[in-house]
């Protein structure tokens, strides 16, 4: 049996950040990870990265457009950049953590035997144990398969991760769930050149966002040919002679959606498969994630949880904020918390991106704020103009009382970066006026924030 100070279970974001501070501290680290291809967690090799590079190169393909042969060309040839891109920070973050004296990383799949002791499964069959101190559950999730008949047996149905190895580009797309996952891959295999039809089951699109903002996305996506339907049923799915349909009841009426591929986003689930937690005392919430305090710790006082597995939002900078939190209670003073971590923005890379903090319009409303509302279409902005990314709208809510800002929502060229700018205003309790007020680079989309909060 090997004893260490710290064991991790799960070599995602939150725990590769805190193994590498726990080994700084001059603590002895376990770090389990259970496969060989998943060093450095989902992100890295399955998930943000991969999917922000196809993303990237199918704005390109698009840009230069051509027949359908010469983009089913690009698509093969970006599957394969997307591989030498993951396995090349795959094992820079093997390495990382493995030059490390104090840490050891062992492949294999990691269970509770108690609550102090882990046993480590490899790949041919051996096991070893560990005895640790402090142990840390990062294992990530897995993506929820709906129970909707034929879809399990469809060999044309793909979960994000096995979409991503899908040599051929499909002629038709048919993606099931209108959420972050559903909206991304969507836009990128419309970029790509296949017809894709996005089928959800809610009746509202994008159901937490400002409304005259999620009308402006669909209206976008709807235009580059992307058909949405929402408020669906889905009933079937059926597969023949190499293709597949998806059976659908909308508006009283039973429709059928053709496929060569389907994308199943309905959402991911904490990936507790094999962890053994009942062996450890540590208890799960209603919805079966791991129970977790302010500083997440779970229930058996020496186990906490970062990252996806616990619930909440799931999000690759969450997973790296929890190992923080982490952190400052095991070798800090305990100070930073789920509570005072600040405003937590999003960022869903369609074409052009839709980001937003805080709340909307109506969520403010609704919380009893007398509000002003600032909008500004994107189309008139000098640096929209001369990128020819004229689509798109912004909108940020402000306290009328108070000043502060209370939410943004843009849709737009570099969203992505100007919403981390207003989330640090908000973060800093500044007036709305200082980003009014504020001298910016020019011609630049942060510009815009003149006259967004012209109000
Ligand atoms: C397609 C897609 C795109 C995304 N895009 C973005 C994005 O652009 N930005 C963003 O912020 N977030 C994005 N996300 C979400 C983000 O990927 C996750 O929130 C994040 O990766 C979760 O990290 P984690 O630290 O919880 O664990 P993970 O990175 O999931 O790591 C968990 C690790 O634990 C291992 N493991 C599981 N069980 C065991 C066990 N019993 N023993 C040993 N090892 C085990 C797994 O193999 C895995 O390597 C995306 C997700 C998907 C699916
Ligand atoms: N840019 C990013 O940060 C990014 C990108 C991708 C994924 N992610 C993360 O990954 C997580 C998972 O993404 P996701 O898109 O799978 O989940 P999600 O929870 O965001 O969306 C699931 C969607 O599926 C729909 N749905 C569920 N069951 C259905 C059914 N039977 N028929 C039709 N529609 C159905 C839901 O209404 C919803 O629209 C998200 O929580 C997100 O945080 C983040």
């Amino acid at each position: 049996m090997k004893k260490f100070e710290n064991i991790i279970i799960g070599f995602g974001k939150g725990g590769k950040t805190l193994a590498g501070a726990l080994a700084k501290a001059g603590q002895t680290v376990a770090m389990v990870e259970r496969s060989d291809k998943m060093y450095g967690g989902t992100c890295i090799n399955v998930a943000c990265i991969p999917t922000k590079y196809l993303e990237n190169q199918a704005a390109r393909s698009e840009a230069l457009g051509g027949s359908f042969e010469e983009r089913r060309e690009r698509y093969r040839k970006a599957i394969e950049g997307k591989r030498d891109l993951t396995s090349g920070l795959r094992q820079k973050n093997y390495q990382k953590l493995d030059s490390l004296d104090r840490v050891e990383v062992l492949t294999g799949l990691g269970s509770f035997v108690d609550s102090h002791h882990v046993q480590v499964t490899m790949a041919d069959g051996s096991t070893e144990l560990l005895e640790g101190d402090r142990i840390y559950i990062n294992t990530g999730s897995r993506p929820f398969i709906p129970p909707i008949s034929g879809l399990a047996d469809c060999r044309l149905a793909y979960t994000s991760e096995s979409m991503m190895e899908l040599e051929e580009l499909p002629e038709r797309l048919v993606v099931i769930g209108g959420g972050y996952i559903g909206l991304e891959f969507a836009s990128i295999f419309a970029n790509f050149g296949s017809r894709v039809t996005m089928i959800q089951d809610g009746p509202r699109f994008l159901p937490r966002d400002d409304e005259e903002v999620a009308a402006a996305v669909r209206a976008s996506l709807e235009e580059r040919g992307i058909s949405i339907i929402t408020g669906a049923r889905i009933t079937q799915v059926k597969e023949q002679d190499g293709a597949a349909a998806v059976v659908y009841e909308a508006d009283g009426k039973t429709a059928e959606a053709p496929a060569q591929a389907i994308l199943v986003a309905t959402g991911r689930r904490p990936n507790l498969e094999g962890l053994n937690l009942e062996a450890a005392g540590v208890e799960l919430t209603a919805r079966g994630e791991v129970k977790t305090d302010a500083g997440l710790r779970t229930s058996v006082p020496h186990i906490w949880a970062m990252g996806d597995v616990k619930g909440g939002l799931q999000f690759t900078y969450i997973s790296l904020d929890d190992s923080r939190i982490v952190k400052s209670q095991i070798l800090g003073n305990g100070e930073r918390t789920t509570e005072n971590r600040g405003q937590v923005a999003f960022s869903v890379f369609v074409d052009p991106p839709f980001s937003r903090v805080g709340m909307s319009e109506a969520e403010a409303v609704e919380n009893g704020h007398k509000v002003k509302v600032g909008r500004l279409v994107v189309g008139t902005m000098p640096r929209a103009k001369l990128l020819g990314r004229t689509t798109g709208l912004m909108k940020a809510v402000v306290d009328a009382d108070t000043g502060l800002v209370l939410g943004a929502q843009l849709f737009c060229s570099e969203s992505q970066e100007l919403i981390n700018m207003i989330k640090i205003a908000m973060d800093a309790g500044l007036p709305y006026t200082v980003l009014r007020d504020g001298i910016y680079t020019h011609p630049t989309m942060s510009e815009g924030m003149n006259d967004l909060f012209a109000i």
